[in-house]
């Protein structure tokens, strides 16, 4: 099952500390993480495999939305900064818009992030 891993700047350490958190699922042999690309650079850092994208601002968020269409990505957890302000705005809303059309969950915040894979651990 593959997992998108997406965090803004003034959520990355948030995110680290998930990640390592989390290490035990995250870890599982039919989990495959994606991610955009600075965060992809922290999740491979903690020592977790991850397939990276671009870098949001240059279309990863948008990659991502792709695999949601395309059935690739089944999950996204995304730690969004929701005291920031992004040039690619209108990326972001759209894979928000796509998981919705295609009834992928996705969180938002850390606190969905965690019931997510708490849930996901019941059943993989
Ligand atoms: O901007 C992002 C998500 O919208 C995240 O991109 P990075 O992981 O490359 O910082």
């Amino acid at each position: 099952m593959e997992i998108a891993i997406i965090a803004h700047d003034g959520k990355k350490a948030d995110m680290v500390q998930f990640i390592n958190k989390n290490k035990h699922i995250l870890e599982k042999e039919n989990i495959k993480l994606i991610a955009t690309g600075t965060t992809g650079g922290k999740v491979e850092a903690v020592g977790i495999k991850v397939k990276k994208m671009l870098s949001g601002p240059l279309g990863g968020d948008a990659q991502i939305a792709a695999r949601v269409a395309e059935g690739k990505t089944k999950m996204v957890l995304f730690f969004k900064d929701p005291n920031s302000s992004h040039p690619h705005e209108p990326d972001i809303n759209m894979l928000i818009r796509i998981c919705d059309v295609h009834n992928v969950p996705l969180a938002t915040n850390e606190a969905t992030a965690q019931l997510l894979l708490l849930g996901l651990d019941e059943v993989v």
